[in-house]
């Protein structure tokens, strides 16, 4: 394999040779994970590309390990990403806060305060209320016989678990003025998730973004969603408020404001409130939805699948009318089924893109500061010399296996790795399961008249993370438990 030199001979990864200026952009595609996980068959499981910066993909489990856990400390800054500044109120967030002092203290705050097993379990009841309310919506759509919509009944149901968690209100609640606030989330999801795999491209985003305008709808819709925190911030302040029983992350956020030291390390205001809540619903309200969807899918393509899933929460439940969470635990097929799902359809097939901040050395080649690290777990998932039949929907092949998707196995990194891991992760695998166990409980799942389940489109639609191109359309059939 050919070995680029540099001046002092070290040897760089391979790579497909660059054009002048553009580099190797012409060759990301429409599904960058997919044009990248071809070109790694030709270059190798590691290899350098340049995309406005150098930039490695990393496509195996073996190169996965040596990045994100023996050097996850010298790569796990973030890029400074173009679209997203704005929204991160200049990297006050978690996700995209470049390493240092600020996002370890955020983070560490967040894990505790946010993101623990307890605040996750205070709200199981937002979550069951919900998945409900998306129950009785889809029984009442149900006496018609026609095909739902369920990608965007999805999607409502996780920005209302997610508005509830963040705010204490759901979407509809008055003060939010007629669902507007469910608008711009909307808008702001479909315009961060329209943009192309150039924009999450530092440099070269730049230019595209302010060509096509998007950069202006970017703007209003961060104002828009920002004038809301600051109403919601107000309305928390207020001395009259009645408290609710059960914190919400806006009053936790306000509580460690008001509680902190002057003497401590980060000066917490209300715009890492606002930026943490941002973060909520950028990373948690479509990540769940699309997962839900794509689990659909899979099974409205395999009817053997979806039967033996029914059959087990039925079972399971029996008469009881509902799912619970306290059920889940049983339901080992279903988990299978979302392991599956993720390992086949990870919603963030390249992960985010993470910067290196040192140099150090992997299988003899070498890497400098500033270079762009993207690991491509939908690659990764689909290795033949990780998984037989890669391309089969199979859940049976977590029987008796321990791979799961917190972070130990490279081979299934859905929710990536290291420093850097999904913190989210429990209160997404909470959603996912429990409105996936509810829809297999209470409905068979028919598809619309005179399709077939070789006719279900598969195709996917690039962006931030990655959704079904086409909605998932299927007739929802009562099941009387
Ligand atoms: C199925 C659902 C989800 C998937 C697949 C997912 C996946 C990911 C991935 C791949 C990363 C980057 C990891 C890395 O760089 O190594 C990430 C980061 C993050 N996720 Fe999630 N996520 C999901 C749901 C959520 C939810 C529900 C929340 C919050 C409510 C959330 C909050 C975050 C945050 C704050 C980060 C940034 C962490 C950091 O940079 O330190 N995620 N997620």
């Amino acid at each position: 394999r050919k070995i680029e030199l540099t001046g002092q001979k070290k040897p760089l990864p391979p790579g497909p040779t660059k054009l002048p200026i553009i580099g190797n952009l012409h060759q990301l595609g429409a599904l960058p994970h997919y044009s990248l996980w071809q070109l790694s068959k030709k270059y190798g499981s590691i290899m350098l590309l340049q995309l406005g910066v150098p930039t490695v993909v990393v496509s195996s489990a073996e190169a996965a390990r040596e990045f994100l856990k023996t050097h996850d400390i010298d790569c796990c800054s973030r890029p400074p990403l173009v679209g997203l500044g704005k929204f991160s109120y200049n990297h006050r967030d978690i996700s995209f806060a470049p390493y240092g002092d600020y996002w370890r203290e955020v983070r560490k705050i967040c894990v505790l305060e946010v993101f623990s097993t307890k605040r996750v379990q205070s709200f199981q009841f937002i979550r069951e209320e919900e998945v409900a309310l998306l129950i009785d919506s889809i029984v009442q759509s149900s006496s018609s016989g026609s095909p739902i919509d369920l990608t965007e009944r999805l999607m409502s149901l996780t920005a209302n678990i997610i508005c509830r968690i963040a705010f204490g209100k759901s979407f509809q609640a008055s003060e939010f003025g007629d669902g507007r606030f469910q608008e711009v989330v909307h808008e702001a999801m479909a315009l961060l998730g329209g943009l192309t795999a150039a924009d999450f491209f530092p440099y070269v985003g730049r230019i595209v973004d302010r060509l096509t305008g998007l950069h202006g709808r970017l703007e209003r819709s961060f104002h828009e969603m920002d004038g809301f925190y600051q109403q919601v911030i107000e309305d928390h302040l207020n001395p009259g408020r009645v408290k609710e029983e059960h914190e919400d992350i806006i009053d936790v956020l306000l509580r460690i404001e008001r509680e902190q030291s002057e003497s401590s390390a980060l000066q917490f205001t209300k715009d890492n409130a606002k930026a943490i809540v941002m973060d909520l619903f950028l990373a948690g309200v479509d990540t769940g939805a699309i997962t839900v969807s794509w689990a659909m899918t899979e099974l409205a393509r395999n009817p053997r699948i979806m039967k033996k899933a029914q059959a087990e929460v039925r079972n399971s439940i029996g008469n009881k009318g509902k799912v619970t969470e306290g059920d889940v635990d049983q339901l080992h097929y279903l988990k299978m089924v979302v392991k599956e799902t993720l390992r086949l359809h990870p919603p963030a097939p390249l992960l985010l893109p993470r910067e290196t901040m040192s140099h150090f050395e992997i299988n003899g080649y070498h890497f400098y500061p500033k270079t762009q690290v993207h690991v491509n777990v939908w690659a990764i998932g689909r290795d033949p010399n990780l998984w037989k039949n890669p391309e089969e929907f199979l859940p049976e092949r977590f029987m008796d296996n321990s791979v799961d998707f917190r972070g130990q196995h490279f081979e299934l990194l859905p929710f990536g790795a290291g420093r850097r891991i999904c913190p989210g992760m429990y209160m997404a695998i909470a959603t996912v399961e429990l409105a996936l166990a509810n829809l297999l409980y209470r409905f068979n799942w028919n598809l619309p008249n005179g399709m077939k389940e070789t006719d279900i489109s598969m195709e996917e639609a690039a962006g931030l993370t990655v959704r079904k191109k086409f909605a998932l359309n299927l007739v929802p059939i009562l099941h009387h438990c």
